[in-house]
């Protein structure tokens, strides 16, 4: 386990950077290209600790897959490509890999065993395991299946109208790709729109998807054609330095190329509803994914209220939008973000456990949190609990914060940004 420092920074943040590669889609990218027909490359890959992951368990699938840095190339062979692993599939700390591969494996007809670390030891898996039962594969698991380390054995099956109870893209998309190789057509509705990679890739890989409001819906029988895939930035890493650059004063950056995809892009919208001084430029699509240059400045910010729909558009952004709301004249309500609770840690206990330490005002509430601001942050020694974003929302909080911050076990920060303590140096020297 590693620990980290930082000092609260003497000069604003300057100039601009390209944050790594989107996780979801990075994940996608792999997986969809293991399962299709022919050789697919992936550029701008995220080399994160959860995409390599993936790549690790899909090898262990019998896939041939090659990456160097962001390029990524995968020999796909088809539906029927994929081998019984004589090892363990090992997903490690990434939710994503779980439970996206758990759909893809309940199709298939062989058995596999899905274990990961502690934290994904906690995470709830019925959410996809009971559905995919339902569809007629053969899972179990600790907590009857509810739980890893989790054993399937796919095989025939049937498609379903399901309606989940939450807007959770990593359910959709579990039982969206078991629904290509089913009988019938397979639909999930959710509450809130969740993220829409599954769809919008499932359709450049050549897959017939159908949206009609909140449902989603597949055909069974399906086959994926190999594609060359450009992955955009990652918007949820690229939120760090949007907070940093906002908070810090005398800081003015650009970060190029960052997926601004709508159900994504709510810390947008959080941050022009505070008051943040950020534009939009050099709007383009790469792969069916919209880009942009974002470029944003120091600005006075004021409290507001996040709930409702947009929560499933910015949910892996709250912890650095609480660091955020510290610094916004008056109150900030989180609500509806019960969501929080099951991520890498519980994030509204660990976000308000650990900003309280550096003396904000914030409560946890059932369903998220209450802010209120502005306050002036005293470093102090705070922990990641091994979830990466509140490992990355402590080292903004720290940029900020008077005195030398510790962060104990900041090693957890390469899960899906290796290279944040080298980005931040870069936009403290102006580079
Ligand atoms: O599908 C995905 O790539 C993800 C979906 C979200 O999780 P849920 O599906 O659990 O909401 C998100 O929090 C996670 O970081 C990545
Ligand atoms: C929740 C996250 O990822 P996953 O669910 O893939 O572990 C995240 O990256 O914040």
């Amino acid at each position: 386990m590693s620990t980290a420092h930082v000092e609260q920074a003497r000069n604003g943040l300057t100039g601009s950077i390209q944050v790594p590669g989107d996780k979801s889609i990075s994940h996608r990218a792999v997986m969809f290209g293991a399962i299709a027909e022919g050789k697919t490359t992936v550029d701008g890959f995220l080399a994160g600790e959860d995409c390599l992951s993936t790549i690790d368990c899909f090898r262990k699938l019998g896939v041939t897959i090659e990456q160097e840095g962001e390029k990524v190339t995968i020999e796909g062979k088809g539906w029927d490509g994929l081998q019984e692993p004589e090892e363990i599939l090992d997903v490690g700390n990434s939710g994503t890999t779980t439970r996206l591969m758990l759909g893809i494996l309940a199709t298939r007809p062989f058995h596999s065993v899905i274990i990961g670390d502690d934290s994904i030891a906690k995470r709830p898996m019925g959410r996809v395991t009971e559905p995919l039962r339902e569809m007629g594969s053969i899972i179990d698991g600790r907590g009857n299946g509810r739980f890893t380390p989790l054993s399937i054995r796919g095989g025939q099956t049937k498609g379903i109208q399901f309606q989940s109870k939450v807007a959770s893209a990593q359910v959709k998309s579990a039982i969206l790709l078991a629904g290509l190789q089913s009988e019938g057509v397979t639909s999930v509705t959710e509450p809130a729109l969740s993220r829409d990679h599954t769809e919008r890739m499932l359709t450049a890989y050549g897959v017939e998807v159908k949206r009609d409001g909140l449902t989603v819906s597949v055909k069974g029988g399906q086959t994926l054609t190999a594609q060359d895939i450009t992955v955009p930035g990652d918007i949820s890493s690229a939120a760090f330095f949007l907070v940093a650059a906002v908070i810090v004063p005398n800081s003015h950056i650009t970060l190029k190329g960052v997926g601004i995809n709508p159900t994504r892009s709510g810390i947008i919208d959080v941050l022009q509803e505070m008051g943040a001084s950020i534009s939009v430029h050099n709007e383009q699509v790469v792969g069916g994914e919209p880009i942009a240059d974002l470029d944003i400045k120091t600005s006075t910010l004021k409290g507001i209220e996040i709930g409702g729909d947009l929560i499933p558009r910015l949910i892996d952004e709250i912890p650095v939008i609480a660091v955020l709301a510290t610094q916004a004249e008056g109150k900030t309500v989180i609500r509806d973000a019960e969501e929080l609770k099951v991520k890498e840690t519980n994030r509204i206990d660990t976000v308000v456990s650990e900003l309280k330490k550096l003396g904000a005002t914030i409560e946890a509430t059932e369903d998220g949190m209450i802010i209120e601001g502005r306050t002036a942050l005293k470093a102090a020694t705070v922990s990641s609990y091994g979830d990466h974003r509140i490992g990355m929302a402590m080292g903004v909080a720290g940029l900020i914060a008077e005195g030398r911050m510790t962060i104990e076990r900041s090693e957890a920060i390469a899960v899906s940004y290796p290279t944040f303590f080298e980005h931040i140096d870069e936009l403290l020297g102006g580079k």
